[in-house]
C-alpha cells in the first residue's frame, strides 16, 4: 500500500519499511527543541528521576530563550535561569540566548532542520518545520524530558488529510491568508491528531517564508503537523543552507488519505480572524473600519524578513495612527540585522512604531505588549484566544503583515490595497 509523506518519515525513523495509521511506533529523533517556557518543566522531571547526568544526545537538543525574553518579572527570570543552568551541564546543547530570536524562526533559517527529519519540540508550533518537508510536532514537557534522556519518543501514526491548491493568488493574499482560510473552513478541530499534507501547483507561488507560516498554524486546526510537499521552492531553500544531509520525501500516488480537498485560491482576499478563535475568520472587507488600540507585527508566524518588508512597504513615509500603539518585533537577530541593512527599522521608527528585541514579544503576553481590559489588537500572530495577550476582555484579531501595517497607518482595520504604495506580495 502507498504511503503518505508523514508515514514514510515515521517508518524511516522506526527502522521499518512501512507504517499504518493507528500503529504505535518507537522513533529515533533528529532534533529535540525546547524554550524558556517549557524546558524548566522538563528539567524538573529529569531531576525528579535522578537523570540530570543521563541526557542521551545533547547535540540534538536546541533551547531558545525566546518566550520570556527579556524577563518581565522574577518568575520569568527564574525560568530563563533554570534553562541556562541545565544547558551549562552539556556544552553540546545549543542555546539560542536572549535576543537571538524564536526557535521556529531560527531553526529553519540556520538550516538546522531539513526534509525527512523527525523533530519534537515542547512547543505547539514545532509543526512549523513541516514547511521544509520534516515531520515536526509539539509535545508536552514530560515527553520532551523522556526524549532528552533516551533520544527517542513514541507516537501513534496519524492519518493524513491532503490539501491540493490550484489557481493564482491575488495581491496581498499570503500564506497567512491561506492558512486562516483553511482553518475557517475546517474549524479548530478539523484535523485533530491528523497530518495536513499541502500540495498543488498554486503552492509554487508561495515562498518558503509563506510556507513556514502555513505549516506553523497546522496546530490551530488541531493538526499533529502540517507538511508541505517537497518541490523546487524547498530545494532552493535547503541547498546551501542545510547543516545536515536531508532526505526529500514524497507521497506515493496510491497513498491513503482520510480526506482529500482541492481548493481554488484565485478569488480569495486577505483574511482576518476575529476573537477568540483562529477559525472565527472572515474576509478583511467585512471587518474594515473597526478601530484598534494596538497593532503587533512579529512572532514565529509572521516575524520573518519578508513579513517586515511587507509591513515596511506600507508604512514607508507614513506615520502610524496616534490612536494606537504599533509594536514590531523581528523573529530573530538575523532578521533584525537584515531589516536594519535594508532600512526597514528606520521606516518603522520614523513612522512612530516601537521596535522590540527578537523574541516572542507580545504574542502570548510573555514579556511585553500586554493589553488592557477592552483593548483591541490586530496581530500577525497565530492565536487570538481569550486573555492570551493580556486582559480577558481584550480582543485579538489575526491578519497578515500588510493588513496589520495598513491598520497601523489608519487606526482601523484596512485592506492594504487602499493605502499601498504598490503591491508587494
Ligand atoms: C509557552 C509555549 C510552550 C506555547 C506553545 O506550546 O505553543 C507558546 O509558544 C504558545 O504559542 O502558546
Ligand atoms: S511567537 Fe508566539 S506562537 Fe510562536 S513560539 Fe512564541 S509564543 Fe508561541
Amino acid at each position: 500500500m502507498g504511503q503518505t509523506i508523514a508515514e514514510k518519515i515515521l517508518a524511516a525513523h522506526a527502522g521499518k519499511t512501512g507504517v499504518v495509521p493507528g500503529e504505535m511506533v518507537d522513533v529515533e529523533l533528529d532534533l529535540i527543541v525546547g524554550n524558556d517556557a517549557s524546558t524548566p518543566i522538563a528539567v524538573k522531571q529529569i531531576e525528579t528521576y535522578g537523570l540530570l547526568d543521563k541526557v542521551a544526545h545533547p547535540s540534538k537538543i536546541y533551547l531558545a530563550l525566546s518566550h520570556y525574553s527579556p524577563a518581565k518579572d522574577i518568575n520569568t527570570a527564574s525560568h530563563i535561569q533554570l534553562t541556562k543552568r541545565f544547558a551549562d551541564r552539556y556544552p553540546e546543547v545549543t542555546v539560542f540566548p536572549e535576543g537571538y530570536g524564536i526557535e521556529h524562526v531560527i531553526i529553519p533559517e540556520e538550516g538546522l532542520v531539513g526534509a525527512g527529519d523527525l523533530v519534537i519540540g515542547a512547543d505547539s508550533h514545532t509543526c512549523t518545520y513541516g514547511a521544509v518537508g520534516a515531520f515536526a510536532t509539539g509535545v508536552g514537557s514530560t515527553d520532551m524530558a523522556a526524549a532528552m534522556v533516551t533520544g527517542k519518543t513514541w507516537m501513534k501514526v496519524p492519518e493524513t488529510q491532503k490539501f491540493v491548491y490550484t489557481g493564482k493568488k491575488r495581491p496581498f493574499f499570503t500564506g497567512k491568508d491561506l492558512v486562516l482560510y483553511l482553518i475557517r473552513q475546517l474549524g479548530v478541530d478539523g484535523v485533530t491528531y491528523q497530518v495536513m499534507e499541502h500540495a498543488g501547483e498554486a503552492l509554487l507561488d508561495f515562498t518558503m517564508e509563506e510556507r513556514l507560516t502555513i505549516a506553523n498554524m497546522a496546530i490551530e486546526a488541531g493538526g499533529k503537523t502540517g507538511i508541505v510537499s517537497y518541490d523546487e521552492v524547498t530545494e532552493r531553500y535547503l541547498a546551501g543552507r542545510a547543516k545536515r544531509a536531508y532526505r526529500p520525501t514524497f507521497a506515493d500516488a496510491d497513498a491513503m488519505y482520510a480526506a482529500v480537498y482541492e481548493w481554488d485560491i484565485s478569488d480569495l482576499e486577505p483574511q482576518v480572524a476575529k476573537p477568540n478563535l483562529p477559525s472565527n475568520t472572515v474576509d478583511v472587507s467585512s471587518v474594515e473600519g473597526l478601530s484598534m488600540d494596538q497593532v503587533y507585527i512579529g512572532s514565529c508566524t509572521n516575524g520573518r524578513i519578508s513579513d517586515l518588508r511587507a509591513a515596511a512597504a506600507i508604512m514607508k513615509g507614513r506615520k502610524v495612527n496616534s490612536n494606537l500603539r504599533t509594536i514590531v518585533v523581528p523573529g530573530s537577530k538575523a532578521v533584525y540585522q537584515q531589516a536594519l541593512r535594508e532600512g526597514l527599522i528606520d521606516i518603522f521608527l520614523e513612522a512612530g512604531a516601537l521596535v522590540g528585541p527578537p523574541s516572542c514579544g507580545a504574542c502570548f503576553g510573555g514579556s511585553m505588549g500586554i493589553l488592557a481590559p477592552g483593548d483591541r489588537c490586530l496581530s500577525t500572530t497565530n492565536r487570538n484566544f481569550t486573555g492570551r495577550m493580556g486582559a480577558a476582555t481584550a480582543e485579538v484579531y489575526l491578519s497578515n503583515p500588510s493588513v496589520a501595517a495598513a491598520t497601523a497607518v489608519t487606526g482601523k482595520i484596512t485592506h492594504p490595497a487602499e493605502v499601498a504604495h504598490e503591491p508587494v506580495l
